[in-house]
């Protein structure tokens, strides 16, 4: 398929230049043609006062907890998992995770998600809904290795990766997915080192997330998570650490050293009153760092653009420095940088041959007059509303705010169906 973007403001490189044309075929930018034949094309998107940035990309995140959105909130985070999360998730099952993805998958295109990167139960339910909503994803079966289920766990996290590695025209990778430090032990995470060395899996886990986290592994290990973590050569692989709020310098040292990337989820570690990871310290030192929303129940909105503010703003604030972190940083991390840390080096940007994940955002409201830097306004002033039409490996996923792969009225349907089944066990 050949798609002409014509007449619109381009943001490459913290830069926007009105007037331009995008060419986009098959799955690739093509070129940014000066004097296009539209008669060459099979479709021509006008984008009069549009600006299309690279799709966003969220590198933290559990999908399904949709349905957990408002169910437990202003709480810490392990009272949160252990009092109301865990037992809760025992009643999940396939077809509650697949509407549950697909209510985040419908959210996550309308403000602007291209990209997601998922570490969950009943991944094969994700994938599917993923795939019929034509977004891209790196999926995790999520690991313990405490209680019955470590084997299981692994093995089905092996068997998404027979069935989903590559899969969707290349939109799916797989990776593993051990949950955390206190929830996997040594051998339990040498163990999942071996395997993913074995088949080639990238490593999605949480990291040094709260204070009580690491005083726990100091306790216990006499190292930080980090340390232990690199200690146990799960670093061997390419790995994703979520969160990294409390971090010492020696652990981005490993980090940087062992090619660590870092996701940063500041309304969750707000939410859940986790703190505020070093992203400036992490940053200067060379760790890629990409930005997540984590799950809509410690968020509780699934909304790139909102993680982008807040990521600008909170760093100023927490180090008294205007430029901790400037808009066009937040923009890098929300799209090239987290390409980097989903493991591609074609994605991220609006850049020829680079995969064509590109998002067009109205410029027409209030909020965006006047218009003296296009990628401020993106940051400070947008929001995920103004995401017009989203293009997804080549392919129209949204067009003037109409989602093109899901049926929300189904959808809609399906979620309260499964909602009410998720939940008959508080009315037992
Ligand atoms: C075993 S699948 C993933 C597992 O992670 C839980 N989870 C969600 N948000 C967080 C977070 O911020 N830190 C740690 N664990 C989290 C989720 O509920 C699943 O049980
Ligand atoms: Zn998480």
């Amino acid at each position: 398929m050949k798609i002409l973007i014509k007449n619109i403001g381009l943001m490459q490189d913290g830069k926007v230049t009105e007037h331009k044309n995008i060419a986009v075929e098959d799955k690739y930018i093509k070129e940014f043609p000066e004097n296009p034949k539209e008669e060459e094309y099979d479709e021509i998107i006008e984008g009069h006062d549009m600006l299309a940035m690279p799709g966003l990309v969220n590198t933290h995140t559990h999908v399904a907890m949709t349905l957990f959105r408002s169910y437990a909130d202003d709480m810490a985070l392990m009272d949160w998992l252990q009092n109301k999360i865990w037992p809760a998730e025992d009643h999940l099952d396939d077809d509650i995770v697949y509407w549950g993805s697909t209510l985040a998958f419908a959210e996550m295109i309308r403000g602007g998600t291209t990209s997601f990167c998922d570490m969950y139960m009943f991944m094969d339910a994700c994938a599917r809904a993923a795939d019929k909503a034509g977004i891209r994803g790196n999926l995790a079966r999520g690991l313990a290795g405490i209680g019955p289920n470590g084997q299981k766990g692994i093995d089905e996290n092996v068997e998404l990766y027979k069935n989903w590695n590559g899969a969707g025209d290349g939109r799916f990778k797989v990776m593993m997915g051990p949950h955390a430090p206190y929830t996997c032990p040594p051998d339990y995470i040498r163990k999942v080192r071996d395997v993913a060395e074995k088949y080639d899996m990238p490593i999605h886990i949480h990291l040094s997330e709260t204070k009580g986290e690491v005083e726990n592994c100091e306790k216990e290990y006499h190292m930080t998570p980090i340390a232990l973590m690199d200690s146990l050569g799960l670093f061997e692989r390419p790995t994703l650490a979520a969160h990294c709020v409390h971090v010492t310098d020696d652990d981005i040292r490993i980090m940087k050293e062992k090619h660590v990337c870092a996701a940063h989820n500041p309304a969750s570690n707000l939410k859940l009153a986790s703190g505020i990871a070093p992203v400036p310290k992490m940053r200067k030192a060379g760790i890629t760092v990409g930005i997540g929303t984590d799950g809509a129940s410690s968020n509780n909105k699934l909304d790139m653009f909102a993680e982008m503010r807040l990521t600008a703003l909170i760093h100023k604030a927490a180090n008294y420095d205007p430029f901790a972190i400037t808009a066009k940083e937040a923009v890098d991390m929300a799209t090239k940088d987290g390409a980097k840390c989903l493991g591609y080096d074609n994605l991220g940007e609006l850049k020829e041959g680079f995969l064509a994940d590109i998002i067009l955002v109205d410029r027409t409201g209030f909020h965006w007059k006047p218009r003296f830097d296009s990628v401020s306004l993106a940051v400070y002033a947008g929001n995920s509303m103004d995401v017009d039409t989203v293009i997804i490996n080549g392919r129209p996923v949204m067009e003037h705010k109409e989602l093109l792969t899901i049926d929300t009225e189904k959808m809609d349907a399906e979620v309260k169906r499964v909602t009410e089944k998720l939940y008959a066990f508080t009315k037992k």
